[in-house]
């Protein structure tokens, strides 16, 4: 993975416990990586991990999802951790809709699920170290 380029973590709200706990068990891997979250998942994972460099932008509802699909589209993102919640209606479902679509157009990894993220984080950071 390219150094300087974000991880970005997003989480639904009944998923935001389960993006601090997956951020306090792989802190030791995110550490050496500039992170971009949504608001609220953001301060979450700083609230967990206060060591992690990680860049606030708006909450999802108010635009954070389209903002991290601006930095998708202007090559900035390398990973997408994105724990979303299947079984609430959500206002901003469109956006939701909109960042999963430009992570599949520009091919970034993408997790949907913690399952997943725990592998993808291991990979790619298994190959930075070996770039
Ligand atoms: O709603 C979100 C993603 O669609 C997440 O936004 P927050 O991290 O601000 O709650």
């Amino acid at each position: 993975m390219a150094k300087g380029a974000y991880i970005a973590l997003i989480a639904h709200d009944q998923k935001k416990d389960d993006m601090a706990a997956f951020a306090r068990r792989n802190e030791a891997l995110l550490r050496p990586f500039s992170i971009v979250a949504t608001g609220t998942t953001g301060g979450r994972v700083l609230e967990a991990c206060p060591s992690l460099d990680v860049i606030r932008l708006k909450s999802g509802p108010l635009g954070g999802d389209q903002q991290i699909g601006a930095l998708i589209a202007t090559g900035e993102v390398s990973m997408l951790i994105f724990l979303v919640d299947p079984l609430s209606a959500l206002p901003h479902d469109v956006d939701v809709k909109a960042l999963t679509r430009l992570a599949t157009v520009y091919d970034i990894p993408m997790a949907l699920n913690t399952a997943t993220a725990e592998i993808l984080v291991r990979t790619l950071t298994a190959t930075d170290t070996q770039n």
